[in-house]
């Protein structure tokens, strides 16, 4: 918002994290003059309630909202809290990170991604356009969703993964250095998220525990499947080996149908793009160089993922680009020095 020219001001329960996020440049730590157009509570979701209603009695702004990963909870704390809800509107931006405080911020974050708004009859008109300019000044696509629907939804696409990626890296917590040493990509993928921040998932997991368990019991129903398919691949009856095969694949099977509807970047049905591998060097100003040089070859670059190699200083770079453009990106970063791998 800063970079765009809006007059932000800061503020947080702990003066320093505002300090460093309008060192950072997001904004002022100093106290706004007067009543503002727009504030933005962006505290944990137990927290939100208390201080959206702090706010709307002090009347420090036209409208508020705040950004909390569930809806429905803290929509009926307020109305508990006998606010009015008129300038209120619950958001739920789909972005963010594993890491938390301004120091993991950055500006870019919401560009492209879907950003749930849960109006309701009793909005005003002026907040809604308010919060819709919000969105666009972030770049970010509106959604508008019902607050318990958008809490049923969000269960499935982010709660329980967020349960399932601490599930499947906590199997690490005890194993062998020769075992966590092989670990690649995949378990990578997998477990990114599973460096949050506990205190913030157990209240955003106590604020919608229904819908989430709803979806792991489904989730639990598989795995016993699976189990007991990998148990008749132990046998020695050809049948029963059979019948566990099938059983994974059709796990496998359902995966793939789940997986291609996952939307691809700036929501848009997933792409196929083609991979150009580039094996660089771990030093700095690499991955600059070699950016620079397919931007030099007129290649947009639509993704990008980056291997580390276990125990060299290098990495594997997969630069994700249109199938027609990866040709001449190939002969181009050839032609620069660059090592490619298939
Ligand atoms: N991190 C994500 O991926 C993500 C994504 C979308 C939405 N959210 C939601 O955004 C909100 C903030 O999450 P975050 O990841 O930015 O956390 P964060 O820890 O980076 O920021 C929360 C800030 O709130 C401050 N705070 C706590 N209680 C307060 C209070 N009573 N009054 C004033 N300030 C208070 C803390 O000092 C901290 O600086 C949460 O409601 C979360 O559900 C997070
Ligand atoms: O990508 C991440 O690291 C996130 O934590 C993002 C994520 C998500 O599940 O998509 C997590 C919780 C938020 O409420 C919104 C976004």
């Amino acid at each position: 918002l800063a970079s765009r020219g809006i007059t932000v001001h800061l503020a947080d329960h702990d003066p320093a994290q505002a300090r460093t996020a309008a060192a950072l440049g997001a904004g002022t730590d100093e106290a706004p003059g007067g009543r503002v157009d727009l504030a933005v509570v962006a505290v944990p979701p137990a927290h939100v309630a208390a201080t959206l209603a702090g706010a709307i009695r002090g009347d420090v702004a036209r409208a508020y909202i705040d950004v909390a990963s569930v809806k429905g909870g803290p929509r009926r704390e307020l109305l508990s809290l006998g606010c009015d809800l008129g300038s209120y509107i619950g958001t739920h931006p789909m972005a963010g990170k594993e890491r938390s405080g301004p120091l993991a911020a950055t500006a870019d974050l919401f560009e492209g991604r879907p950003w749930v708004l849960t109006p309701t009859r009793d909005t005003d008109t002026e907040v809604l356009n308010l919060a819709l300019e919000l969105v666009a000044l972030c770049r970010a696509v509106p959604v508008v969703m019902d607050a318990d629907a958008h809490d049923r939804a969000v269960a499935l696409v982010s709660h329980t993964p967020q349960l399932v990626s601490s599930m499947v890296a906590a199997r690490l917590e005890a194993a062998d250095e020769t075992a966590v040493r092989l670990c690649g990509q995949g378990i990578r993928d997998v477990t990114r998220i599973a460096a949050s921040d506990p205190r913030m998932w157990v209240e955003i997991l106590s604020a919608n525990p229904g819908p989430v368990a709803d979806v792991l019991s489904g989730i639990a129903a598989d795995l016993d499947e699976t189990v007991r398919a990998l148990r008749s691949l132990e046998s020695a009856d050809e049948d029963k080996r059979a019948g566990g095969a099938a059983g994974i694949e059709d796990v496998l099977r359902r995966g793939n149908a789940g997986r291609v509807r996952v939307p691809g970047k700036h929501g848009a049905a997933p792409a196929t793009y083609e991979i150009v591998a580039v094996l660089i060097s771990d030093e700095p100003g690499g991955l600059a160089r070699l950016f620079a040089d397919a931007g030099r070859a007129g290649v947009n670059i639509e993704d990008v993922r980056i291997e580390h190699a276990t125990g060299r200083q290098a990495g594997l770079v997969q630069l994700m680009v249109e199938p027609a453009a990866a040709p001449g990106l190939s002969a181009a970063l050839r032609e620069r020095g660059w090592s490619l791998r298939q």
